[in-house]
């Protein structure tokens, strides 16, 4: 049985996404999305599950940085699961003046707050479940958790299925240390965290490359260096797998112009969209233009 480490404690949407991702498995949690990482590079565990982007508030910061810093890790796979939340508070609490969750959450609650608890003081806490906690032990008077929450801390449900946004979807990855690669499907994402020289157009340059080989993007995010104020990683998710012609070829060329590139892996995509391929950009055509121009080389051209 595999150790999977993913972001808790217990009863967060990660643990969700972790019961999907890896059935079956050891799943344990872990306080914040980088050590739930550091368990992996350090193989206390064999994968981890953490959340990447959400619908509504974009992506999650604390999970880019932690993928971008020390040895590599790669998503080997993803699942996509609709948010709403249920709010959760001690049995017997007569006012509720604190209601906590995480920043995520409490931002896609705002008007059911508003509605139903107005005047109500919100609290930022590392996790959905991290505020259940908190409501357990008398920090706050409620918490804004996952569905799954209340199957570990048993407390009283004040509402269910409480969304501003509906249709509202995050996206889980599970990442392990660099081995082999899942197997490419025709409907993958392949994603990379690049830091480009800090000259004009160096990030034009890397689109352009992907451009011109019909590969269809499907995030562009930027974060901060920490190191030189002003430069930015860019993490850039795009359609295929690095075992097409297309994509490798692609890689190869970020590769020539960004300070480091950092592959973050290939996998098959939880909405299974299936892979843009623009004509002359097939597996196939790539083969054919690699045989004639290796012809043309050794000046065998009829
Ligand atoms: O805190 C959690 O439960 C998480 O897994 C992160 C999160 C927070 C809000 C919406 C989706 C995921």
């Amino acid at each position: 049985m595999s150790r999977i480490a993913y972001f808790g404690p217990r009863g967060t949407f990660t643990e969700q996404a972790a019961r999907l991702l890896a059935a079956g498995e050891e799943l344990v949690p872990v306080e914040t999305v980088r050590l739930a990482m550091t368990a992996v590079r350090e193989g206390e565990a064999d994968a981890a599950c953490v959340p990447i982007e959400n619908s509504v508030e974009g992506v999650v910061p604390a999970t880019l940085d932690a993928l971008s810093e020390a040895s590599p890790l790669v998503a080997v796979a993803e699942t996509i699961l609709p948010i709403h939340f249920s709010v959760l508070t001690r049995p017997g609490t007569a006012q509720i003046r604190t209601v906590a969750s995480h920043p995520h959450a409490l931002a896609q609650v705002r008007e059911w707050l508003e509605a139903n608890l107005p005047g109500v003081h919100t609290v930022a806490s590392s996790s959905t479940s991290a505020a259940a906690v908190g409501v357990l032990e008398g920090d706050f008077d409620a918490a804004v958790c996952a569905p799954v929450a209340n199957e570990h801390y048993h407390l009283e449900v004040l509402a269910t299925e409480v969304a501003d946004v509906t249709d509202a979807a995050t996206r889980f990855l599970l990442v392990r240390r660099p081995g082999e690669l899942p197997e490419p499907t025709g409907a993958d994402r392949t994603s990379v965290v690049a830091a480009a020289a800090n000259r004009t157009g160096t990030l034009a340059e890397l689109l352009t490359e992907l451009a011109g080989r019909g590969i269809n993007l499907t995030r562009l995010d930027a974060r901060p260096t920490r190191s030189n104020f002003g430069e930015y990683r860019f993490f850039i998710d795009f359609e295929g797998h690095v075992a097409e012609p297309r994509v490798l070829d692609a890689l190869t060329a970020l590769r020539r112009h960004c300070r480091t590139l950092r592959f973050l892996g290939s996998h098959p995509r939880a909405d299974g969209t299936r892979n843009t391929i623009e004509a002359g950009f097939g597996n196939d055509d790539f083969v054919e233009a690699a045989v004639w121009a290796d012809a043309v080389r050794k000046g065998d051209m009829a």
